[in-house]
C-alpha cells in the first residue's frame, strides 16, 4: 500500500531519534535585555563578576563596633557618625562605636553589630548592649559568603525565570547570551478546511499547535492549503519550510488517496526519519530531514495531533532551543486499571486530584484520536506501555500538558 506503515518505530526509538536529530540543530545564539529573556534557555555559562556580598555589610539598623572595645567599657563607647548602604564609611576610630543602618558596609576596625533595640544609648551619647554583647561577628554579613567572584551563575541551558533575572541583575548584568527561537512553519491541509467546500471544517490544529509551539519559545508562522492537491501541497510545503527551522505538517500523512504530504516533502529532497510509530493515538506521525532541518508530520486527528505534538515535537523544539532538561513529570496514584495492546504504547489524558498522598490521576473519558473536548478536561498525560500495565493504587508518572504544571 501507497506510504504504508511497514517499518514503523517504538516510542523510544522514535524519541531517541528526535533527540538525535535535535542536538544536530543549528543554535543561534543572541544578546536580549534581561526582561526579554524570559523563558529563553542560557547560550553560555554566566559568572559571578563579583563576590556577593562584595565586601562585610550590616545585617541590622544598630551600631557597629569593635567587641573587645566593647566588652572592656563598662560605661558603652561614644558614638562617632553613621554609615548607611551606599558609603563608603571612614575606618573605625579606635574606641568608639559607629551607627550603622541594614546594607551598610562595617567599617574597617568593627568586628561586631549589635541591633539598635538590644542596646542603650545613654545621655552622655555613649552605647552599650541593654543585656548581653553579642558575639564577636555578630550580625555581620561576611564578603563573599553568599558566593565568591567566578562562581558558575547560570548553566548554559538553563531555562531563565525571574530567579535569574535578580541573580544576573544583582551582578550589574543587563542583558544575556541566550538561544534564539526557533522558527517553525506550521502547515494545516485538506480540502475540507476549504471554507466553500461542500462540507467545511474548522482548522482547530493550527491554533491548537501555534500556542502548543510559541509557549515553547519558538516562532511560528502558520500556513493553510485548503485542499489535498499534491501540486498544491508541494509549493506550499517548500515555500513554508524555506522560511523556517522546523515544518509541522496536520493532516495528510496516512494512506489514503489524498494523503499527499509525505510525497510531497520526498519529492522535495527529505529523507525519512522514521515512518509511524507504534503508538495509540498518534501513530501515522512522520519525520523526515532536509539539510539539517526536520519535518514533523502530525496526523489530522486532533488528538492524535495534540498527543504527537506534546510528546515528540515539543521535547524537540526545547532542546533545539537549549534546554536539555527532561521534561518534568509528576507522580501519581492511578484510580483505573489499563493494559496496553501488544507492541503499542498508549497515551492517556488523565485528570489530576490532590489527595493526603499526593496526587490521584483518573482516567478521562474520550472518544479516541479525534477527541478536543478532553485534552481540556485533563490535566496530564499517562503514558503505558504494554509490558507495565497499570494497576489500581499503582504510583506511575504523568506529564502536564500544561507548561506552568497541573
Ligand atoms: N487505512 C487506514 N486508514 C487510516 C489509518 C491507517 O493506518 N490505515 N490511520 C488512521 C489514523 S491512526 C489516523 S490518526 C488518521 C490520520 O490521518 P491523516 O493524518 O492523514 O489526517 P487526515 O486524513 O487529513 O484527517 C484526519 C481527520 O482529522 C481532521 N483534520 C485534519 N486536519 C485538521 C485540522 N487542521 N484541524 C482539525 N481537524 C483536522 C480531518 O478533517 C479528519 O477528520 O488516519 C486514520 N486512517
Ligand atoms: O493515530 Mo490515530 O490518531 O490512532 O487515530
Amino acid at each position: 500500500m501507497r506510504n504504508s506503515f511497514t517499518g514503523m518505530v517504538a516510542c523510544d526509538t522514535a524519541l531517541q531519534l528526535i533527540a538525535g536529530c535535535a542536538a544536530q540543530f543549528p543554535v543561534r545564539v543572541m544578546r536580549v535585555p534581561l526582561a526579554d529573556a524570559l523563558g529563553r534557555c542560557a547560550a553560555e555559562d554566566v559568572h559571578a563578576v563579583s563576590a556577593r556580598p562584595e565586601a562585610d555589610i550590616s545585617a541590622m539598623d544598630g551600631y557597629a563596633f569593635a567587641h573587645a572595645a566593647m566588652a572592656a567599657a563598662s560605661g558603652g563607647l561614644p558614638v562617632a557618625g553613621q554609615t548607611v548602604a551606599g558609603d563608603l564609611p571612614e575606618p573605625l576610630a579606635s574606641g568608639f562605636a559607629q551607627s550603622v543602618l541594614t546594607g551598610a558596609r562595617i567599617p574597617l576596625g568593627a568586628d561586631c553589630v549589635m541591633a539598635k533595640e538590644r542596646m542603650r544609648l545613654a545621655e552622655n551619647g555613649r552605647v552599650m548592649p541593654d543585656r548581653a554583647l553579642a558575639e564577636k561577628g555578630a550580625n555581620i554579613r561576611r564578603a563573599g559568603e553568599e558566593f565568591p567572584r567566578g562562581e558558575t551563575l547560570l548553566a548554559r541551558g538553563t531555562r531563565l525565570d525571574w530567579r535569574h533575572s535578580a541573580l544576573l541583575a544583582c551582578q550589574g548584568f543587563t542583558d544575556v547570551a541566550v538561544v534564539a527561537p526557533v522558527r517553525v512553519a506550521v502547515v494545516s491541509s485538506g480540502a475540507e478546511l476549504a471554507v466553500d467546500a461542500p462540507d467545511a471544517r474548522a482548522d482547530s490544529n493550527s491554533p491548537m499547535l501555534a500556542a502548543l509551539l510559541r509557549e515553547a519559545g519558538a516562532e511560528v508562522v502558520l500556513h493553510t492549503v485548503p485542499s489535498d492537491s499534491p501540486e498544491a501541497l508541494s509549493a506550499a510545503l517548500a515555500e513554508a519550510w524555506a522560511e523556517a527551522d522546523v515544518l509541522v505538517t496536520t493532516g495528510g500523512i496516512s494512506v489514503g488517496q489524498t494523503d499527499n504530504v509525505l510525497d510531497a516533502l520526498r519529492g522535495l529532497g527529505a529523507e525519512t526519519l522514521f515512518r509511524g510509530v507504534t503508538i495509540r493515538p498518534g501513530k501515522p506521525l512522520t519525520v523526515l530531514t532536509h539539510r539539517q532541518r526536520v519535518a514533523f508530520c502530525l496526523p489530522g486527528n486532533p488528538g492524535a495531533s495534540a498527543i504527537c505534538a506534546v510528546v515528540f515535537l515539543l521535547p524537540y523544539i526545547r532542546a533545539a532551543m537549549g534546554d536539555t532538561s527532561a521534561p518534568a513529570c509528576i507522580p501519581g496514584a492511578v484510580d483505573f486499571a489499563f493494559t496496553a495492546v501488544a507492541g503499542t504504547t498508549h497515551f492517556i489524558p488523565v485528570s489530576c486530584h490532590a489527595v493526603a498522598e499526593g496526587w490521584r490521576f483518573s482516567a478521562v473519558p474520550t472518544v479516541g484520536a479525534s477527541d478536543i473536548i478532553a485534552f481540556s478536561r485533563a490535566s496530564a498525560l499517562l503514558r503505558i506501555d504494554p509490558e507495565t500495565p497499570a494497576e489500581v493504587g499503582q504510583v506511575r508518572w504523568a506529564l502536564p500538558l500544561q507548561p506552568s504544571g497541573i
